[in-house]
C-alpha cells in the first residue's frame, strides 16, 4: 500500500471530516519533531507512516463494534501513539493508553492535549501491573507482549463481551496456536490490509 493509497483508505473507509484529518495532520508532526529527541518508530517505517502505522492501526475498527459515546477502548502499550492516538482520532470511543515509559508518556499526553481529544482520550502513565481494574469494551495491544503473556496481564480488565483486537505479525497463527485449546477458541486470525503475510487475532470474552 503506497502513502497515497493509504490516505485514500482512510477517507472512503472512514469517510474523514476536515477536523479529524486536521487532527492526524497535527498528530503526525508531532511525531516527526519528536522522533528528533527520542526513538518513537523505526525511520525505515516513518518513510511511510500513513500506511505502516496510520491505516495498520485504523483497520482494526473493521472488527470493532460500532463505537457508542462512553465506551471504553483499552491500549496496551500505547508507545508513539498506536493505535490508541489514531482511534481516539477517528472515533468517540473512551480511549484509556497505558504506557511506562516516562518519555513516551509525555509525548502521549502532549499529542493528546495538541490534538484536543482529551474528552475522550487519556493516558496511563504505568506499568500495566499497576493498573486497577476495569471493564474495557476493546483491549488492542499492538507489538506490546507474545500472546501468552499479553492476556495474562490483561484478562482482568475483559468481560464476556469485550473484543479482542491483536495484531501480530507474520507470528499471528503460531502464537495462537500456542495457548491452551479453551483460549484459542476465542479468537480467530483476520488479515492486515497493509500487510498479507501479518495477521490481526481477534477475539471474543
Ligand atoms: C514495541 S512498543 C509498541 C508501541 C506501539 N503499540 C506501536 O505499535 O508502535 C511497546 C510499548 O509497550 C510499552 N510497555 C511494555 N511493557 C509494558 C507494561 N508492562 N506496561 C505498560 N507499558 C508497557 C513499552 O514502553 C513500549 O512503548
Amino acid at each position: 500500500m503506497t502513502e497515497e493509497e493509504a490516505q485514500a483508505w482512510l477517507h472512503a473507509e472512514y469517510d474523514v471530516s476536515r477536523e479529524t484529518w486536521q487532527r492526524l495532520e497535527t498528530f503526525i508532526a508531532l511525531l516527526r519533531d519528536e522522533m528528533q529527541r527520542q526513538n518513537l518508530i523505526s525511520q525505515a517505517s516513518a518513510d511511510s507512516l500513513w500506511a505502516r502505522h496510520i491505516v495498520d492501526s485504523a483497520q482494526l475498527l473493521r472488527y470493532a463494534p460500532a463505537p457508542e459515546t462512553g465506551q471504553t477502548w483499552l491500549d496496551l502499550g500505547t508507545g508513539a501513539g498506536f493505535p490508541g492516538i489514531i482511534i481516539a482520532i477517528l472515533t468517540p470511543y473512551h480511549v484509556h493508553m497505558v504506557e511506562s515509559r516516562k518519555r513516551r508518556v509525555e509525548f502521549l499526553s502532549h499529542v493528546v492535549d495538541q490534538t484536543g481529544i482529551g474528552d475522550h482520550a487519556n493516558v496511563i502513565g504505568d506499568r500495566l501491573e499497576n493498573v486497577e481494574s476495569f471493564p474495557a469494551d476493546v483491549i488492542s495491544a499492538r507489538a506490546f507482549a507474545p500472546l501468552e503473556r499479553l492476556i495474562a496481564l490483561s484478562h482482568r480488565f475483559s468481560t464476556e463481551n469485550t473484543v479482542w483486537l491483536l495484531p501480530k505479525g507474520k507470528n499471528a497463527v503460531r502464537e495462537l496456536k500456542g495457548l491452551s485449546p479453551k483460549r484459542q477458541k476465542m479468537f480467530h486470525v483476520e488479515h492486515s490490509l497493509t500487510d498479507p503475510n501479518a495477521g490481526i487475532l481477534v477475539g471474543k470474552g
